[in-house]
């Protein structure tokens, strides 16, 4: 296993020790490639601590995902009260901001993490930045209607300063990908000083008609989990406390 699939793995370990709990009965289980290894967590608590519990997908993946483990699929419409919802990133801030939409999955994403009582990201070591847009680059994930994508792309190269936004191109398939959601992602990078509270760029696009939602997550995690080369977690807090603690058995 490589040092950042490790790093993954002691995250989403570390994070499903501590805030799944056996009183937990519905629980988010969010998107990416750190989340298997929080299903695979959870699958080791037993069947008796999983019996009763209802699991609630992020998109198609997660949901593959929870199927495939043999835990129960419920949905947030049914369930709108989340326990716990565990979730991937692709870069979190030192106030627990963040970039999420790699995967184009960030509109069921924040409706999971906004529903969950408690709100937890895990990642590898990577994710760990002080400001947003320091190692993933690519920009703001935007979901966007079909048929406004040309329009809220406009809107964010001449009104809210992000000349080098680009619709996302699908890699395995001609033309755009197409979220879960049947929508279009735009992905668009803005310069650090907007990066410094994304809250208000956040709320900018999000007011630009066509836009579905945007890959900011601005202050809603509890903590964020970040696994480490040495074989540490390191977990940051929502009141800003840094922590380092040791990988579990
Ligand atoms: O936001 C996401 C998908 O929309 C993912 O959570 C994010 O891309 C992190 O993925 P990974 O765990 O593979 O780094």
């Amino acid at each position: 296993m490589s040092n950042i699939e490790a790093s993954k793995k002691l995250a989403a370990y570390t994070a499903v020790d501590r805030h799944v709990k056996p009183e937990h009965r519905i629980i988010g289980i969010g998107s990416g490639s750190t989340v298997p290894y929080v299903v695979e967590r959870i699958v080791q608590q037993g069947e008796e601590a999983n019996k009763g519990r209802v699991f609630i997908p992020t998109g198609f993946q997660s949901k593959e995902l929870i199927v495939s483990s043999k835990l129960a699929l419920g949905d947030v419409d049914e369930y709108p009260t989340i326990d716990v919802t565990l979730d991937g990133a692709d870069e979190v801030d030192y106030q627990l901001n963040c970039v999420k939409g790699g995967g184009a999955c960030h509109l069921r994403e924040k409706v999971l993490a906004e529903a969950a009582n408690t709100f937890i990201l895990v990642a590898d070591y990577r994710k760990n930045v002080q400001y947003l847009g320091t190692n993933f680059v690519q920009g703001v994930p935007i979901e966007v209607v079909p048929f406004a994508y040309a329009k809220v792309l406009q809107n964010l190269h001449h009104i809210l300063g992000s000349p080098n936004a680009v619709l996302r191109m699908a890699v395995k398939k001609a033309g755009p990908v197409v979220t879960d959601n049947g929508n279009f992602i735009i992905d668009a990078p803005f310069p650090r000083e907007k990066m410094l509270d994304p809250y208000i760029i956040m709320a900018q696009i999000k007011m630009l008609t066509g836009v579905v939602e945007v890959g900011l997550f601005c202050r809603m995690a509890k903590a964020a989990y970040f696994g480490n080369e040495d074989g540490t977690v390191t977990v940051r807090w929502d009141d800003e406390k840094v922590e380092q603690v040791a990988a579990p058995e």
